[in-house]
């Protein structure tokens, strides 16, 4: 696992970093929160902008040369009527024929900037996405299960979804129309005053009521996108959560209950967004009456000044065109901040993702281990999880290379938190956990998954075929070698039974596979890996009893010449094992072989005794 390259925010001032999970559960933030989080976001965009500057800098050229093609129309059309229809009534046409060819050449390049302007910001803003897309994805199996097991799967799909579809949306339509609408205000601004200053004095009286207005709805709107994008949030946990879990669901009957959960969180998003229309319908409005009313002054006091021979009637019809012009994009800004907004608050949670660091890192300075044999040792190791409570508290332990360790206990006894210790998804908060002697923190991630493999309970199998699926053990691995593997664990015979044998897609019908084959083709996953140390939680799902001879079989093979940590479910499994932990509150309250313990008095020899009753 290598450092991840996307840029990770060091701890702003404060008490504690603003995390993902803060903007995500949170619509109201303190300032400094707030403010920590903006400026995030922004050393996000700024990381995505930098090396596009060349190309952003070609589109500013481009706006600027079509925004000048669109001003020059208004004070082509005064100086048309001030001085080319009087030219042309005295009989002189060479005015008005130039002015006319100024205002088409004006137009043409002006719309053949604006086009190219187009293409180019779309040429970034998808070059921006691509980017911040693969960050997302990369950085995500970057983190450690840590990170995974504290932040709901429905939450990252939201990141990588529809956060990023709210930054597709500005960046596709709405950022190129943001900064061409400015581009014109300015530009119309400054005509306005070059043309007729007493009109821009208007307009400037006018943008006070203008800022005020946009004030007011920027403040009540940015918490009402917060509450809009929260909610959207956990309206796709619910539904993944739901959609996941839908065995568990239909076995307990919760849909009635699921179902009310989801209509109750719609409702909250619906709201959300009547809330933000309602603002919206009086923004826009008000703008609208407030350019409307701009004009009409404009034009009084224009009107005025026309009679009384202060003014041009080209000019001041020029000066109208620009106010009105001036207003127009104001509106459009408007309308931009709806998804401005769901943008930057999407920027927000995807920043919030991308600064999470992985809390298992990869060491500076790797020690080399080739070839592990197996020995592994906890040295006076305590665990917790995050702040919690103690789980593993004061473990010693040494399991010699080769032995095969059955651990058994109660459920929340801590075996599955050994195995994770073991297997490095998570680091040891005190004392050391070491393989052939060397501390696992001092491992490169690419020897230590090689000498230490995880055989899961789920027994994971990913899309594509059997022969995929086992070589994931060995990338690389010829099919001699797979097939070897599986006849190892006795994978071979059921595989051959599939449709098209190896070739056979897991995920297409015929390709379905039982809890136990399952189980098996991770065994082949796991021979072909050919670790030093195997760390198994067995699957508690019942097999029948030719289906259990079957994996026990192959889980002999698989164990022999290694070392071995399972976490056991079955007798069976119990009995193939060197030695037996018995574990208790994060204790190993008993340690020896199967048959020492069963024949003694303890919680071995109890549970034993509870097993073969069952199997009576
Ligand atoms: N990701 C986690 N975050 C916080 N606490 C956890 C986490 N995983 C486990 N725990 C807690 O740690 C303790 C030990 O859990 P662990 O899963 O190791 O037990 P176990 O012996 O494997 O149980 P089981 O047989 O039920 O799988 C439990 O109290 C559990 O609640």
């Amino acid at each position: 696992m290598s450092r991840p390259s996307a840029p990770t925010t060091p701890a702003p001032d404060g008490p504690r970093r603003p995390t993902d999970a803060d903007a995500d559960d949170a619509t109201r933030l303190d300032r400094a929160t707030s403010r920590a989080v903006r400026s995030r976001s922004m050393r996000l965009l700024g990381s995505m902008l930098r090396p596009r500057r060349k190309a952003l800098a070609l589109a500013g050229v481009l706006v600027v040369l079509s925004t000048l093609g669109q001003v020059a129309g208004p004070w082509l059309v005064s100086v048309a009527i001030d001085s080319a229809v009087p030219d042309l009534m005295d009989g002189d046409a060479r005015t008005l024929t130039i002015v006319g060819s100024a205002y088409l050449v004006a137009a043409v390049a002006g719309g053949l900037c604006a086009g190219a302007y187009v293409r180019q910001a779309a040429r970034i803003a998808q070059g921006v996405l691509l980017d911040l897309r693969r960050r997302v994805f990369r950085h995500t199996q970057l983190l450690s299960l840590e990170f995974h097991e504290s932040y709901t799967s429905g939450r990252i799909i939201s990141r990588q979804t529809s956060d990023l579809e709210a930054l597709r949306e500005l960046l596709d339509g709405g950022l190129t129309g943001v900064v061409s609408s400015l581009m014109l205000m300015i530009f119309t601004g400054v005509a306005l005053f070059l043309v007729d200053p007493v009109s821009g004095l208007v307009l400037v009286v006018a943008l006070v009521p203008a800022w005020l207005l946009t004030r007011w709805f920027q403040k009540h709107s940015q918490l009402f996108y917060r509450q809009q994008r929260t909610t959207s949030a956990r309206l796709i946990v619910k539904f993944v959560e739901t959609m996941t879990g839908m065995r568990a669901v239909q076995a307990f009957r919760r849909e009635s209950t699921t179902e009310a959960e989801y209509h109750r969180l719609g409702e909250e998003y619906r709201d959300a967004n009547l809330r933000i229309f309602s603002v919206n319908g009086r923004y826009q409005p008000g703008l609208v009456l407030i350019g409307n009313v701009a004009v009409a002054a404009a034009l009084a006091v224009g009107g005025w000044r026309v009679y009384s021979g202060a003014l041009d009637v080209g000019v001041l019809v020029a000066a109208l065109l620009y106010v009105k012009r001036f207003f127009q994009p104001i509106q459009q800004l408007g309308m931009f901040y709806n998804s401005f907004q769901s943008a930057t608050a999407a920027l927000e949670k995807v920043s919030g993702l991308l600064a999470e660091e992985p809390t298992v890192v990869e060491p500076r300075r790797p020690v080399a281990l080739p070839r592990a044999r197996g020995t592994l040792r906890l040295q006076d190791v305590t665990f917790r999880y995050g702040d919690g409570p103690v789980v593993l508290p004061d473990l010693d332990l040494t399991i010699p290379a080769g032995q095969t360790v059955a651990l058994v206990g109660t459920t929340g006894a801590g075996k599955s938190t050994l195995a994770k210790l073991v297997t490095r998804f998570y680091d040891a908060s005190e004392g050391r956990v070491l393989l052939d002697g060397v501390d696992v923190r001092d491992l490169s991630t690419t020897d230590l998954r090689r000498a230490v493999v995880m055989v899961t309970q789920e027994a994971y199998l990913f899309s594509g075929s059997v022969r995929e699926n086992i070589a994931l053990g060995r990338p690389g691995a010829s099919q001699e070698d797979i097939e070897a593997a599986a006849r190892a664990v006795g994978a071979h015979e059921f595989i051959m039974d599939m449709p098209e044998g190896y070739d056979t897609d897991v995920n297409k019908r015929g390709g379905r596979v039982s809890s136990g084959q399952r189980q098996l083709l991770s065994f082949a996953r796991a021979f072909l890996a050919d670790p030093a140390v195997l760390v198994l939680d067995e699957a508690t799902s019942s097999l029948d009893i030719p289906g259990e001879r079957l994996v026990q079989h192959g889980l002999q093979t698989l164990l022999a010449d290694r070392t071995a940590i399972i976490i056991a479910h079955r007798l069976s499994t119990v009995a193939i094992a060197d030695r037996v932990l018995v574990m208790e509150h994060g204790r190993v309250v008993e340690d020896g072989t199967p048959a020492d313990l069963a024949a003694g008095d303890g919680h071995y020899a109890a549970l034993n005794a509870a097993w073969q009753d069952s199997l009576v």
